[in-house]
């Protein structure tokens, strides 16, 4: 959404002069934008004022989420806040939907304005000259010729990206140019059919036959469709393939996130159990799954960098990485180049769910750009949902917004799939505030009784997700709304401690506790307050001084809530031109949900998120 900022917005970069200056009164550029590409311009005494700013409008994208600047985005871009500045409007639509990502959900620096900017400054649109010119223009620059942007397949990269890029394309074709793995086709036929014996397990059939013989694999497939089980069963059969040689292959199990991680190990160990006895047993209880930085070993030195890269590669086999949709460009680069050669690589996600909070859409990008050919093997039969959620879903996945709201028209309250149809937050109290204040003294009522794993359980009941973190429809106002009910409805005045619900907001490796994690503030049978996490199986306390930084969440953000489930999920849509609101955040929301979800927002804003994609400039699909 483009802006037109007044004097003293902090956003505004006071150092900033010319054209770069221009963009960031219009709200165009950010002063962190202006800042990075006016110390690059620089330092190669760049002259060219186009190149400066296709420089700025690409550090931007690469903010956004995209590792390379699109022209014809870039030139929306620029006619809208020309647009904005000529009418003195605030908040005009961004053409070609920059990404709406998570640093403006979670960080919110005003996108969803909280009123008060006024226009009193105005954009001055910057002509570009026809995408060939400038492309040919920015090749020639001091910055081109520095090798600080590059041009390639009519994109602009920041160098970094583009090296990353086509490293990843590199390794993948190394990889698939490489002698693949032999199998014993017999010893696989017969350990297929024992594994998925039954019929309706043909595409989990057919997908670990796929995976045994390759090194790479991508498995992708939306929730519930046996992706888990696809992972189990290629396992085990591995590992019996093994056995005549002597040498047990070591395994590792990994996601982008330690929340990600811990449940990869659980839904592995779940799979596992329904197997019969012989190949249950072969992988062992003892099996660890860990994020993909503490996999390569983090370095005190590099946030970019780890213990494990070509010269010192990761030991194992095997590596299998879930939630690959939540891959950034630079940790695949990463972790590609930290796989030794004959080290078998599954990557397992739904490319359709939110990309990564960092540049890059890793795994829509190999979906797409493999097509149904080379190591993309497709689970598509949800064995999770009801038929209603998974239909719905599948509208969404597919863009049918008709289908979608006439689904949503159909459902009846109460049912596994409801909507409530509401211009206004406050329209949907009357229904919306009994199941949160019932959810939330659920949660109080077990921490009193000092029931840590009911609360845990209760905690996986429901969740209310939000687009935004401020504004009528964020996480920030329901939190409070949530408490403050709690408050009048309980005797409980004020704020609420016991059984409010936490939300891990850092990485602390000391505690096990990982950006993203849930736990419930608890009473210990000492009676102090405590923070309980994890699994209701195995509940981890830690006393409230340890925890670090936690947040309140009766309400969270989609963003956060990937890679986590409930059983009922409430999903508070915003005003139908906020430019978070995207398929895959409705696609992310819905796919949340185990048994129902209730969609809150008017008819306006179901059809945008279904028919905004998010936009992400990338060029990998290109190159695999
Ligand atoms: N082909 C199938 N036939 C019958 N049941 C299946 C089949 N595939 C999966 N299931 C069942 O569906 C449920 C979900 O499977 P699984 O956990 O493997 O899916 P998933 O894709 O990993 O899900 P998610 O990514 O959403 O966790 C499990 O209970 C599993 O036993």
């Amino acid at each position: 959404m483009t802006e037109i900022l007044d004097g003293y917005d902090r956003r505004l970069a006071r150092t900033a002069t010319g054209e770069l200056a221009d963009l960031n009164a219009a709200g165009i550029l950010e002063a962190a934008d202006v800042h990075v590409a006016t110390r690059l311009a620089e330092l190669v005494d760049e002259s060219d004022p186009l190149a400066r700013v296709t420089l700025a409008l690409t550090v931007r994208a690469a903010r956004e989420g995209s590792t390379s600047m699109a022209p014809e985005h870039a030139r929306e871009l620029l006619a809208a806040g020309a647009t904005a500045g000529d009418s003195g409007v605030q908040g005009g639509t961004e053409a070609g939907g920059g990404t709406a990502r998570d640093g403006e959900s979670e960080g919110n620096g005003g996108i969803e304005s909280d009123g008060g900017i006024e226009g009193t400054s105005t954009a001055s649109p910057f002509e570009l000259p026809p995408t060939d010119a400038w492309l040919d223009r920015v090749r020639t620059s001091a910055l081109g010729e520095a090798g600080v942007l590059l041009v390639e397949h009519g994109l602009v990269y920041l160098d970094r990206y583009h090296r990353e890029e086509v490293q990843v394309a590199d390794d993948l074709a190394r990889r698939a140019a490489a002698p693949q793995p032999s199998i014993d086709a017999q010893m696989l036929q017969d350990g297929l059919d024992r594994v998925f014996a039954e019929a309706t397990w043909s595409e989990q059939r057919s997908a670990v036959q796929a995976a045994a013989g390759r090194l790479t694999t991508v498995l992708a497939g939306g929730p519930g469709t046996g992706k888990t089980s696809t992972v189990a069963g290629l396992l085990t059969l591995l590992l019996e393939q093994a056995e005549s040689s002597g040498h047990r292959p070591r395994i590792a199990l990994a996601a982008p996130t330690g929340k990600a991680a811990a449940r990869l190990r659980e839904s592995v160990l779940g799979s596992l159990a329904g197997l019969p006895a012989q190949d249950r047993d072969r992988l062992g209880s003892d099996i660890e799954a860990v994020t993909i930085h503490r996999l390569l070993g983090w370095r005190p030195d590099s946030g970019n960098r780890f213990r494990r890269d070509r010269r010192n590669p990761l030991p194992h086999d095997i590596v299998i990485i879930d939630e690959a949709s939540m891959l950034s460009l630079t940790l695949t680069a990463r972790l590609l180049e930290a796989l030794r050669p004959t080290t078998r690589l599954l990557l397992v996600g739904d490319p359709d769910q939110l990309a990564s909070v960092e540049a890059g859409a890793v795994l829509a990008d190999l979906v797409a750009g493999y097509g149904e050919s080379g190591p993309v093997v497709r689970l598509s039969t949800s064995h999770r949902f009801g038929q209603e959620i998974g239909e719905l879903a599948e509208a969404v996945r597919v863009g049918d917004a008709d289908r979608v709201l006439e689904l949503l028209d159909a459902a009846a309250p109460g049912g596994p799939v409801e909507h409530l149809p509401v211009d206004d937050v406050l329209g949907a109290d009357e229904v919306l505030r009994p199941r949160l204040v019932e959810h939330a003294a659920r949660l109080r009522d077990l921490a009193l009784a000092r029931r840590h794993a009911d609360a845990l359980r209760a905690l996986g009941e429901h969740r209310l997700l939000c687009a935004h973190r401020d504004g009528p429809w964020g996480v920030g106002p329901w939190n409070d709304r949530v408490e403050r009910w709690l408050g009048e409805t309980t005797d409980y005045a004020g704020r609420q401690v016991l059984g409010r619900p936490l939300l891990v907001t850092t990485n602390d490796r000391g505690l096990g506790l990982y950006n993203g994690d849930t736990g419930v503030m608890s009473l210990r049978e000492d009676g102090r307050v405590v923070g309980v996490f994890g699994e209701p199986t195995a509940p981890q306390v830690h006393a409230v001084s340890t925890l670090g930084e936690v947040d309140t969440a009766h309400a969270m953000t989609i963003h956060k809530s990937q890679g986590s489930q409930a059983r009922s999920i409430t999903v508070l849509l915003p005003d139908a031109d906020s430019r978070l609101l995207t398929r895959e955040l409705l696609y992310t929301a819905i796919t949340r949900a185990q048994e129902s979800i209730t969609l809150v927002g008017s008819h306006e804003a179901i059809r945008a998120a279904v028919t905004r994609r998010t936009q992400r400039a990338t060029g990998l699909r290109h190159r695999v």
